[in-house]
């Protein structure tokens, strides 16, 4: 499959050749930024985010904060086309990945969702497939014919990335859904980063979990980001106090207004002196 945002990219099947599973996904290639400019996010008539323009740093966490209904989610899927699925959405101005435009004529929305994987609210692993399988399933839907040995490698590779490899390297044919909450959250994790992703959204990806669940998501977030762009919506403050280098706060300009962004930047900066006072007044739990 050619990649439909870098020439340069190999296929999977390409890249596990010259791979082992102690390489880690660590040493192909560097992660990418995004850029979005001037982003405007329709469902049919609602309107529901307004003028985006934010540089997503490479190889860095990115949260995006805000209250209810502000587009957090919304803006999250338009940068791997997946709000798309809503019928009657569209979007207006660009989001380049790596430099390639996303919404440029010809290029097809579910290549695009294959490589800029995505983690959901709820783990949603395929409840009656193997973990193997599990993890192995983007790989496959790629239409990659893999090998044993290369299976094996890419799912090891895998779960290692996601710290599950441990506690379940000696069930690996059992069903996914036998896993607790937060091993099924890293589940979801090692299969979005075993197609080999150059972006990993998250939205929300610990609102169903326990905190210890939490914290062992969190670390990971800490050590996927040397090798992603990892892009966060969370509604918990001090997780992206914690986790995220930039953060962007998204508010509504009013009563059924659109969302927009208020003001991104260090997460240090933004928690600690932010230049918006709505940005103060939501961080200091003042509404939202
Ligand atoms: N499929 C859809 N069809 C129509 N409108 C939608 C759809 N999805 C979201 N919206 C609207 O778009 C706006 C932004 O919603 P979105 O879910 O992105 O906000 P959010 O900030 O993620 O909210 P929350 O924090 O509650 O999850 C809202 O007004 C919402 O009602």
């Amino acid at each position: 499959m050619r990649s439909v945002l870098r020439d340069s990219v190999p296929t999977t099947a390409a890249r596990t050749t010259s791979a082992t599973a102690a390489d880690g996904p660590a040493s192909r290639r560097p992660a990418i930024g995004i850029d979005v400019e001037d982003l405007d996010i329709y469902y049919g008539d609602v309107h529901a985010v307004r003028g985006i323009t934010l540089a997503i740093q490479a190889q860095s966490v990115t949260s995006i904060i805000g209250p209810s209904g502000c587009g957090k989610s919304t803006f999250l899927r338009s940068l791997n086309r997946m709000h798309e699925v809503a019928p009657g959405a569209r979007v207006e101005g660009t989001v380049r990945v790596d430099g390639r435009d996303l919404y440029a004529p010809g290029v097809d929305p579910v290549l695009v969702r294959r490589e800029i994987g995505m983690v959901f609210q709820r783990p949603n692993p395929f409840p009656t497939m193997s973990i193997k399988d599990n993890v192995l399933a983007g790989v496959r839907l790629n239409g990659t014919r893999l090998k044993k040995d290369e299976a094996d490698t890419i799912a090891e590779r895998s779960l290692r990335g996601a710290n599950l490899w441990d506690e379940v390297k000696d069930r690996l044919n059992r069903p996914g859904a036998g896993l607790s909450g937060g091993q099924q959250q890293r589940l979801c994790i090692a299969r979005a980063i075993a197609v080999e992703p150059q972006v990993l959204l998250m939205d929300e990806p610990c609102s169903a979990l326990d905190p210890i669940s939490t914290s062992a998501i969190e670390d990971l977030i800490g050590q996927l980001k040397d090798e992603y762009t990892i892009v966060i919506v969370t509604h918990n403050m001090q997780q992206a106090a914690r986790v995220s280098d930039e953060t962007a706060f998204f508010n509504l300009a009013g009563v059924g207004e659109p969302g927009q962004l208020i003001e991104s930047g260090p997460t240090t900066k933004i928690f600690s002196n932010p230049d918006n006072p709505s940005t103060e007044a939501y961080i200091t739990g003042r509404f939202g």
